[in-house]
């Protein structure tokens, strides 16, 4: 069963084009299942904001304390997957969103606690719902959160990045699309068409990877390195925008 998988990010979300909804409908009719992703990173913090509840970010991902985490499942789950759907389902796209707890999708494990405080790694993802879902022709939405290990109400704040990249590890996609708010990497004023494992450090040494870009690019890379076949960092699905390049990729 060939299975794609798509993030959204949080920009793209609330912008999704027509080109869009028609490459998913022709992918399904050509036999294709759809997996979509979504993050919406810069609702929480609207959200945040409005509540004057401090922000902060290292290394791009949140540092997510107990009174951020509700926030953000609040906006995540509550706003930005109904969201989707409703986008969805109006496009004649039969979608079901799902968050951690639907069916134990997914179980992390905290990336560092001291540093990011309730943000996890995806420690394990629950396929045998998904390919029930896709059997039926659903269009799974997931958000990006985790449930901790062995328990079944310590949630855990996820980059949606890394989310879509152990998703599509895990069903052994044959593509995966990071779709955001630019058309794909930028080094020293060019949009690159490959990103090899070995340019990303040179990268990172220039300064050329900052914000959400650089947990984007390593989640990108450990997907490539997982086997899924094509990675792409993009704004359109029309658009060519980055592909990621393993070690033996051609
Ligand atoms: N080298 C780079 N090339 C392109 N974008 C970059 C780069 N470094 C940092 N960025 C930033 O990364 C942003 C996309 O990441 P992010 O904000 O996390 O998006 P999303 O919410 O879609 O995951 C871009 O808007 C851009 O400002
Ligand atoms: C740990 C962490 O940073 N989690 C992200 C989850 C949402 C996300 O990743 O949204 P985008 O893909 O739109 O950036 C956050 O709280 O913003």
């Amino acid at each position: 069963m060939g299975i794609i998988v798509i993030k959204i990010g949080g920009v793209a979300s609330h912008q999704l084009s027509a080109f869009f909804f028609q490459q998913l409908k022709n992918w399904r009719q050509a036999g294709k299942k759809i997996v979509l992703i979504h993050g919406g990173g810069r609702y929480v913090s609207e959200m945040l904001e409005k509540l004057q509840i401090p922000i902060q970010k290292k290394d791009g991902l949140r540092v997510t304390t107990k009174e951020t985490l509700e926030v953000t499942k609040m906006v995540l789950i509550g706003q930005v997957q109904p969201c989707i759907t409703s986008f969805l389902q109006a496009n004649q796209l039969p979608a079901i969103g799902l968050n951690a707890s639907d069916g134990h999708l997914l179980t992390g494990k905290f990336l560092s606690k001291e540093t990011y405080g309730l943000v996890g790694k995806v420690a394990a993802v629950q396929t045998d719902v998904l390919h029930d879902l896709l059997e039926k022709d659903y269009i799974p939405v997931i958000a990006p959160l985790g449930l901790l290990e062995k328990t079944e109400d310590q949630w855990l704040n996820i980059n949606a990045d890394a989310v879509a990249c152990e998703v599509a590890a895990a069903l052994k996609a044959e593509a995966l699309y990071l779709l955001t708010d630019v058309p794909g990497i930028q080094h020293q004023n060019k949009w690159l068409e490959e990103l090899s494992i070995h340019q990303i450090e040179g990268l990172k040494q220039a300064e050329s990877l900052s914000g959400g870009m650089l947990p984007k690019v390593e989640s990108a890379m450990q997907a490539v390195l997982s086997g899924v076949k094509q990675v792409i960092i993009t704004n359109e699905l029309e658009n060519q925008g980055t592909r990621m390049k393993g070690v033996t990729a051609g």
